[in-house]
């Protein structure tokens, strides 16, 4: 027998959930049943295209037993792929999923406590010591004929040793501790296999004692005669609802199946159920979760569709089944078209599942579109979770672009909430001929720039980008419905706010943005004559297709900034004091620390710290000391 002790994360991962999990423990039962739904697909797939497995005969079943008394426990036990003493060792000893772990590191204490936050990742097969002091895994590998014992206590270490078992699966056995007492019992395990398993594709039974009393015999005492039958019964519906008449379902049929496919205790959003009989016959069946999935925003991100076939579960680790921008999408695919032994390789290029994916991302669209026509209260808590990812679809998908260009919302300088590009539209007075917008920062300071005064006044409406893929994304699109999208800390948006009179006014000022260009020399791109500033010296902007200097700041932090020192343009304010002052010098020392200020003070309300703030310090003390 060998004891191997658990990888520290697995430790960590059974505090957290006997902690945070603790009031919710009946989910255990739904985790180990959802396993071994896991392993009997894994078997079936496994029988249709491994020609070692094809003999096995065997009729898919889950089994629940339980005993009473003093020592109660409960079994699990399924006919699936069962595991072999490495997969024991790999997938009971370690947590498998690095989504998992990197979110349990990022983890806050108050996040911690959040069972609804817990629930959401698989806390899977370690949620059965909240009920249990010891469990016991008897499994053979399907296609082997050794079996093993896994045993642990949760504390730390496990063991595994040889076994015997009849044939393939697994069999896990809890030890129940005092607050897993109540599920030795028949009614419990009924209802919360209604709960949270009906839909199971496979047949769970259930085995307990039914006391039969006859009446027409007494015993010794002349009770009634007790006699106990050993019965074993079906519990849940097994079927794929998915495949049933959307008339005959209920939305609370929907809901359930929802709940017991995903982690989520909450309702989804919406749902959306299509059944094609065309040239191509498949059911989709997509929930919109209620909160983004915490994994959404993760490169490693777990996909949440699964692929069948003809009803034979495929595989849920596939990228490709949706567009990666529509990841945060639950559900299921069930195709009648496509071969089973489908391999990764095949899906890629399959004519029927590319033909699927498109029609399920349109059918997709067109329902968010519908939604926030039709319901503009749920579309906001949509587009609350999932404003992001849409827009990095208008970024990838070509295809969908302009219905994307619909979907997605921005905030803006004029309105609350969030606003659509049609109504940014509707919104723009005659005079306006592009729409501006201003990305990079958070909320608080895009509202404070000092860009935004001049188009204000001018009843312009700008909309304010907060995430970090949208200046990406707004260059890449460039128009919508032909008014070209404008960032206003670039130069490019600078002559739209310029009449006749404010151009003489620039041409007059040449000798002051020479003085300026000349004292920072190396430091500026150009320097240029604003039209848009009322209350502030200057501002920084940038040109056209240049990275803006923030963006250059966060390619920098990630590396990837090397040889990019693309520098700023200096818009100025030439009826501010400082200004002023500066034209009203001669004192070449005076107009270097003027202007040094100037661009420094610029780079300062765009966030950027000087990069010599000790000699920043020192010419402002010099200047207000003169
Ligand atoms: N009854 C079972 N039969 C065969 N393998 C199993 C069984 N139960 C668990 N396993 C294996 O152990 C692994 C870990 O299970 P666990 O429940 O901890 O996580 P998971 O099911 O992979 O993740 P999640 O719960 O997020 O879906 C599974 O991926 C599976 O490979």
């Amino acid at each position: 027998m060998e004891q191997k002790k658990f990888k520290t994360e697995v430790s960590q991962l059974l505090n957290l959930i006997i902690h945070s999990l603790y009031s919710n423990k009946e989910i255990f039962l739904r985790e180990l049943i959802s396993n071994s739904s896991d392993a009997l697909d894994k078997l079936k797939y496994q029988s249709l295209v491994d020609d070692k497995l094809r003999e096995i005969s065997y009729t898919p079943r889950i089994d629940l037993s339980f005993t009473e008394g003093d020592k109660r426990t409960l079994t699990i036990s399924d006919n699936g792929i069962g595991m072999s003493h490495d997969d024991l060792n790999d997938n009971l000893g370690t947590i498998a999923s690095s989504g998992t772990r990197k979110f349990l590191a990022n983890l806050t204490d108050d996040q911690k406590k959040d069972s609804n936050l817990i629930g959401q990742f698989g806390v899977g097969f370690y949620s059965s010591f909240m009920v249990a002091d010891k469990v016991e895994v008897i499994s053979r590998k399907a296609g082997e004929d050794q079996a093993w014992k896994w045993i642990s206590t949760g504390k730390g270490t496990y063991t595994v040793e040889e076994a015997e078992r009849e044939s393939q699966g697994s069999t896990i056995t809890l030890y129940l501790n005092e607050d897993g007492n109540e599920f030795a019992n028949r009614w419990q395990l009924e209802q919360l296999v209604k709960k949270y398993s009906d839909h199971i594709a496979y047949p769970i039974y259930l085995a307990y004692d039914k006391t039969n009393y006859d009446n027409e015999k007494k015993d010794a005492e002349g009770n009634p005669l007790k006699t106990v039958e050993r019965k074993v019964e079906q519990i849940n519906a097994a079927a794929a609802l998915w495949r049933r008449a959307k008339s005959e379902l209920k939305e609370d049929d929907y809901n359930s199946f929802y709940k017991s496919m995903t982690y989520d205790s909450s309702d989804p959003l919406f749902y959306i159920h299509t059944q094609a009989e065309g040239t191509i016959q498949y059911t989709t069946l997509f929930f919109i979760p209620g909160k983004a999935p915490f994994d959404m925003n993760y490169a490693d991100y777990k996909p949440g569709v699964k692929l069948y076939v003809k009803r034979v579960y495929i595989t849920d680790d596939d990228k490709e089944l949706l567009p990666t921008y529509l990841r945060f999408v639950r559900g299921i695919i069930d195709s009648e078209d496509l071969p089973l032994n489908v391999s990764r390789e095949i899906l890629q290029q399959n004519r029927v599942m590319n033909s699927i994916r498109n029609a399920s991302v349109k059918k997709l669209l067109s329902e968010f579109s519908s939604i926030a026509e039709k319901n503009p209260d749920l579309y906001v808590k949509f587009i609350t979770e999932y404003n992001r990812p849409l827009k990095e679809g208008l970024y990838s998908d070509y295809a969908n672009r302009e219905t994307l260009l619909e979907l997605v919302r921005f905030q803006s300088s004029e309105r609350d909430g969030f606003v659509s590009l049609a109504s940014y539209k509707e919104h723009m007075p005659e005079s306006q001929k592009s729409i501006y917008y201003l990305a990079g920062g958070d909320e608080t300071s895009l509202h404070a720039s000092p860009l935004l005064a001049a188009y204000k006044k001018k009843g312009y409406e700008v909309l304010l980008m907060t995430d970090d893929v949208d200046d990406l994304v707004i260059s890449s699109v460039g128009t919508y419905k032909d008014l070209p999208f404008k960032a206003i800390n670039r130069t490019g948006a600078v002559d739209d706010l310029q009449d006749e009179v404010q151009k003489e006014k620039a041409k007059e000022a040449t000798p002051l943005v020479e003085k300026i260009k000349k004292a920072l020399d190396g430091r500026v791109k150009d320097v240029v004559v604003s039209s848009r500033l009322t209350d502030s010296p200057a501002v920084v902007v940038t040109e056209d297709n240049a990275p803006t200097v923030r963006m250059q700041q966060m390619l920098k932090a990630m590396g990837q900034g090397d040889g990019l020192d693309v520098l700023p343009v200096l818009e100025i304010n030439i009826d501010d004091a400082m200004l002023r002052k500066i034209d009203a010098s001669n004192d070449d020392s005076y107009i270097s620390d003027m202007s040094s200020v100037l661009l420094d003070q610029a780079l300062l309300a765009t966030g950027i710290l000087p990069k010599d703030p000790v000699k920043f310090a020192r010419i402002v003390h010099g200047l207000l000391s003169r």
